[in-house]
Order: structure tokens, then C-alpha cells, then sequence
């Protein structure tokens, strides 16, 4: 998609005001440059001059804005300082002008703007920052590409209009608030202080809205012979843009081997760390045992083995995601069904490093 994005309010542009919505939105969309205060000595001279009371939302154009500071040298550009609409930045070729201009029109009434008294100070251009994080992992699309045993991936496991019936049907029933996202359990609690759920406290069994769901899990079997597909906990988790989860490997103790994630509205990746160098600070090391998948909204994801007892599991707290060659933005939000069997005695796998059972 091509974005229209005006840029009637820079100088050499045609004429005309913007409304102030259309202002906004071109700062957002064009990635200005940024200004900020000079680190030195406030009498430092620079180039750039913010000039507060004084644009498009005080009805000042930012031609007639560009005409009065020229008066005192050339100016490169007039910029939006934020996007209030009535702060801007005024550059000028050399900093001698902007010396100029800021004693002439600082506090004082400009005849040239109306009468209008600007308030003036001496602004630097912050550099850009990088959109993705210089950190990233390579994100892959397959869990085959993965390389952890026992984490499964499939690509549109409810049809469209399972998921709005499913986002529908939560949606119908009551949220439950977290600090940053909302949640819903069903057939028992999960208690996020003690990270586990009394086994002895059963809502009831999971709601028939899920069936849909339920009925196609063994087709895991397939993929894994031990999936266990007899499932009797569900948390709705639902992420605001941005909002990811902290990493951690599900209490072995409070649920069975088998975790199944279906990934509905908004898409996200999910990273997984290797855990056994914890106590590693050789950081190449360390990197070498992170990886990621993008999770496509209505794909199911099944964490079993050892990606689900010795790998930690998390989403990154992104607005954007880079995956391959692709920015992919995050939705407004992203729904999750994550179902587990809860376990009723102890758990004897064997990864005991991680395991609450036999630590
Ligand atoms: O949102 C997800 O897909 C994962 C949720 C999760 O890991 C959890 O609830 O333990
Ligand atoms: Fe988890």
C-alpha cells in the first residue's frame, strides 16, 4: 500500500493551510527529524531555532512562518517541533541568522505573524534511532526451521470465521485486567503469583465455544505421537499492540507435557531461549541458543518435549516485527488460546534442572 502522505507544510511546496489533523498526521507518517535542547552552554549558537506559539494550530502558515524568519537569513526548512501543531523548528543555513532572529523575535510581538510574541531557544537535530532492534534473532516462519525438538507449528487451524466466532465469544464474556493485557481462564485458574493453579478450585469444563478447536487437536498426533489431546485448561490472554510476555517455561508441576497456543487477531513472533548456560555470560554462546517463529494469526502452536520443559518461551514487547526481509506491525491486538492439561501428581521429566517437581 502506497501512503499518501502531503507535504503542503514544508517551504517549496504549494501554498495551502493544512487542517491540523492532516498536520498530525503527515509528522507522524513523514519520521521528521527530531530536535532537542543543545547539551552545552545555553548561549552556544546553532542552526536551529524551536519556536514555541507559532504554526498551523495558531493560524500561522507554515509559508508565512518561513517568510518572517527569512528576513533574517536563509532558512533551510520549517519543520513541525511535535505534533501539536504550534511548535516548529526553523533552520537556517548558518547559525549567525539563527543568532539573529532569536534577538530580534524572541518575547517580543512579530508584526510579521500578527503580533503574535514567539518564544525562542537554540535546538540540535537528535539523531535517528534505529526502528529494529540491532539485537533481533532470525525470525522463521516454519517450526522445522526451529531446530527445537518438539515445538510444532500449523498455519490456519480455525478457518476466518471460526475466529471471529471465537473473538466474538470471548469478547461476550467477562476480562479479567493484568497489569498490561486482559485474560480469561477456563476449567481451572491460573495463579500468576504462585505460577500454577489449584487443582483443587475446578471452574467447570472448558466452554462449548471451543469445540471447534478441541475436535482438530489430535491431528498433532501426526506430529507428535505423544501429544497428549485431552485438554482441561484454557487461558485467553489478549495483548495490546506492543505488549509482549515475559520469558518463562510453563510450571512443569502444574501442567502435563503438551502446551497448544492458538494465535488469533493480530500476528506476533515468539522467541525461545536455550536455558542450560544460564548461568553463561559468554554472550556469542548464549545467542546461539536463541531463536524465533512468527505466529500468523489462526496458526496453532504445540510446545512438547524439550521446548516446552528446558526452553524458555516469550514475545518480545514490539510494535513492529522483522521477519525475513519483511516489518510486519503488530494489530491493535492479539488473541491467544493457550490450552494445557493440568497435571495431578509430580512430574518426572527429564529435565530436572527445570523441573519444580524434582528440584
Ligand atoms: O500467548 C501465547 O501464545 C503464549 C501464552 C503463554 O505462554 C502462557 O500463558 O504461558
Ligand atoms: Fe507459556
Amino acid at each position: 500500500m502506497k501512503l499518501e502522505v502531503s507535504t503542503d507544510y514544508l517551504i517549496g511546496r504549494p501554498k495551502k493551510r493544512l487542517p491540523a489533523y492532516r498536520y498530525r498526521r503527515a509528522c507522524r507518517l513523514m519520521g521528521l527529524p527530531k530536535f532537542t535542547r543543545p547539551k552545552g552552554h545555553d548561549d552556544e549558537l546553532c542552526c536551529n531555532l524551536y519556536v514555541a506559539n507559532c504554526g498551523p494550530a495558531v493560524g500561522l502558515t507554515i509559508d508565512s512562518i518561513t517568510s518572517a524568519f527569512s528576513k533574517f537569513g536563509t532558512v533551510t526548512g520549517v519543520y513541525p517541533a511535535d505534533e501539536s501543531g504550534s511548535r516548529v523548528i526553523v533552520s537556517y543555513y548558518d547559525e549567525n541568522s539563527a543568532q539573529s532572529a532569536l534577538k530580534a523575535l524572541d518575547r517580543c510581538p512579530c508584526p510579521d505573524l500578527g503580533g503574535r510574541s514567539l518564544h525562542i531557544r537554540y535546538s540540535v537535530q537528535r539523531p535517528q534511532l534505529q526502528v529494529v532492534a540491532t539485537d533481533s534473532v532470525e525470525v522463521c516462519l516454519e517450526a522445522s526451521e526451529l531446530n527445537i525438538p518438539g515445538i510444532y507449528l500449523i498455519h490456519d487451524f480455525v478457518s476466518a470465521q471460526e475466529e471471529e466466532q471465537l473473538l466474538a465469544a470471548v469478547d461476550a464474556r467477562p476480562w479479567h485486567s493484568l497489569a498490561k493485557r486482559r485474560v480469561q481462564h477456563y476449567g481451572y485458574e491460573f495463579c500468576y503469583d504462585i505460577r500454577n493453579v489449584n487443582t483443587q478450585h475446578r471452574l467447570g469444563n472448558l466452554p462449548s465455544f471451543v469445540d471447534c478447536i478441541l475436535q482438530k487437536i489430535p491431528v498433532f498426533k501426526k506430529l507428535d505421537e505423544a501429544a497428549d489431546v485431552s485438554l482441561d485448561q484454557l487461558t485467553v490472554n489478549e495483548y495490546p499492540t506492543g505488549v509482549g510476555l515475559s520469558p518463562h517455561i510453563d510450571t512443569h508441576s502444574a501442567f502435563e507435557g503438551s502446551i497448544y497456543s492458538l494465535s488469533l487477531s493480530g500476528p506476533c513472533i515468539m522467541e525461545f531461549r536455550g536455558s542450560d548456560d544460564d548461568n553463561d555470560r559468554d554472550k556469542e554462546r548464549s545467542n546461539s541458543r536463541r531463536r524465533a517463529i512468527y505466529l500468523a494469526p489462526r496458526s496453532m502452536l504445540l510446545l512438547s518435549g524439550e521446548g516446552r520443559y528446558a526452553w524458555q518461551h516469550y514475545i518480545p514487547h514490539h510494535k513492529v516485527d522483522k521477519v525475513k526481509d519483511t516489518v510486519i506491525r503488530r494489530g491493535s491486538r492479539r488473541v491467544s488460546f493457550t490450552f494445557r492439561k493440568v497435571r495431578k501428581g509430580p512430574c518426572q521429566c527429564d529435565y530436572s534442572q527445570f523441573c519444580d517437581s524434582q528440584s
